[in-house]
């Protein structure tokens, strides 16, 4: 199997059965045995496809005689990758797009005229590389829908936030590769020593710009077998995650809830800021993540951190009032990770309504266990109102013993004066993603 036929066969299997495209790929690439560049390049052209699926569905349905919903999954797919080759990936000759995506229709397709079809639309595309037609602009989410690949709904909830050239800054930044953070466990390892190991191995390792104690990671291969990986001497994470966590001040010797926590990412920061002194109880509504979290703390040697599992919407009397530290990073429609995990974007937004609703639900029980004088935090890994400010404002309305508290983030996001913040990626360079610090100033009414 070559990147090629990796990339077809995930992109095939998340378009039937709706996964998720990177789970789906790291699947396909440990069944076909790829590995450094050619598990490097089924990743690019998976991804690549992902991100730019409308505006490559565009230009073939203008030279395709037939609609591509009427065609074979994996013929569109083909279709897809050979035309992403042409636009994109200037370093393939085209000749060499157009021909691999034959080769695969032929391998994979049961209708005997499919390959000829592709050829056909592919080599059409291919003398008229210099003359596409162009995407109307008469409505403007549609364009930007069609130029950058995100649906229509998203872009009209957006534009009126950000207006046209920042919305069209964040679609765009949707559609890049993020770097690999890498969180030192500074209760192992320094920075440096860290840094080192990984270099030893082949990786390359920079400092992060802005954030202490954080590595950019490059060339990492499988990055669970690199040995300060299995000695638990980092985690990866995003920066805004690790953000929330310094915005929160959790310290050595605290009492800590998360409420929603896995894997695990705010509770292994947080038990790191705490020098793994305290305790951080984890708790996730499902099961099976308990396991998760706990493989994650004993890699880490984060002992402090309890697993647990236990629905945030409920009240448990023996929590009440009993904490330094509440973290709520609570479910969400995941809009402000598309750069990580870029077909969130296709998703049917109709059970996104929903979300809301059990996010205030968490919230109010959660704020129930925080100390007088106690900090509540509430993140998302998302970027709209509905699910972030709005959720907040209509806590704040209820609960007057809570008031918003500013904090200094490093970094492009600075002093947060309000209490809240939402980061963007081509602003702060990180996940979309919102973070408010609530302090309970009095007693529970
Ligand atoms: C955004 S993720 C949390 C990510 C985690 N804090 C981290 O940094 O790794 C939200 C989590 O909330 C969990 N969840 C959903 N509903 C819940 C509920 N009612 N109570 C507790 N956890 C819930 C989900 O299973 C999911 O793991």
């Amino acid at each position: 199997m070559d990147a090629r036929e990796a990339a077809l066969l995930t992109l095939n299997t998340c378009q039937r059965q709706g996964g998720w495209s990177d789970g789906a790929l790291k699947k396909q690439l440990a069944a076909g045995g790829l590995e450094g560049r050619e598990a490097a390049l089924a990743t690019q052209l998976c991804f690549g496809v992902v991100q730019n699926q409308l505006l490559l569905d565009f230009y073939l349905s203008k030279f395709s005689n037939i609609p591509l919903r009427r065609m074979e999954s994996k013929v569109v797919q083909a279709l897809r990758l050979g035309l992403y080759q042409m636009l994109f990936l200037s370093r393939i000759p085209q000749s060499a797009a157009v021909n691999s995506s034959v080769e695969l229709t032929r391998t994979h397709c049961k209708n005997p005229r499919a390959p000829g079809m592709v050829n056909a639309i592919l080599r059409s595309l291919q003398r008229n590389l210099n003359q596409l037609p162009t995407i109307p602009q008469n409505d403007p989410a549609e364009y930007l829908s069609i130029l950058y690949s995100h649906p229509v709904w998203l872009v009209e909830e957006l534009l009126p936030l950000l207006g046209s050239e920042g919305t069209a800054e964040y679609l765009q930044a949707n559609n890049s590769q993020p770097p690999i953070t890498a969180m030192v466990n500074t209760t192992k390892a320094t920075t440096q020593q860290v840094a080192q190991l990984l270099a030893e191995q082949g990786v390359e390792v920079a400092s992060h710009p802005w954030l202490e104690d954080c590595l950019i990671l490059n060339k990492t291969g499988n990055l669970e077998r690199l040995d300060a990986y299995q000695q638990g001497l980092f985690y990866v994470q995003d920066p805004a995650s690790r953000l929330m966590a310094l915005a929160s001040g959790a310290a050595p010797g605290m009492r800590v809830l998360d409420v929603c926590a896995a894997p695990g990412g705010k509770s292994f920061a947080a038990a790191i800021q705490m020098e793994n002194q305290g305790e951080v109880i984890s708790c996730d509504l499902h099961p099976h993540k308990k396991k998760l979290i706990q493989a994650g703390a004993d890699r880490l040697g984060l002992s402090i951190i309890k697993p647990m599992t236990a629905d945030g919407k409920v009240r448990r009397e023996e929590w009440v009032s009993a904490f330094d530290l509440v973290l709520v990073d609570a479910p969400c429609s995941g809009l402000g990770v598309i750069r990580k995990k870029p077909d969130i974007r296709y998703k049917d937004p109709e059970p996104l309504a929903d979300l809301p609703q059990v996010q205030e639900a968490i919230l109010e029980n959660a704020a129930g266990y925080v100390k007088t004088g106690g900090v509540l935090m509430y993140s998302t890994c998302t970027i709209v109102p509905r699910e972030n400010g709005e959720i907040v404002a209509a806590f704040l309305k209820k609960h007057p013993e809570f008031v918003r508290e500013a904090f200094i983030l490093p970094g492009p996001a600075g002093e947060v004066s309000e209490g809240e913040i939402t980061l963007w990626p081509q602003v702060h360079q990180t996940d979309g993603f919102f973070i408010c610090k609530l302090r309970k100033v009095g007693e529970t009414p």
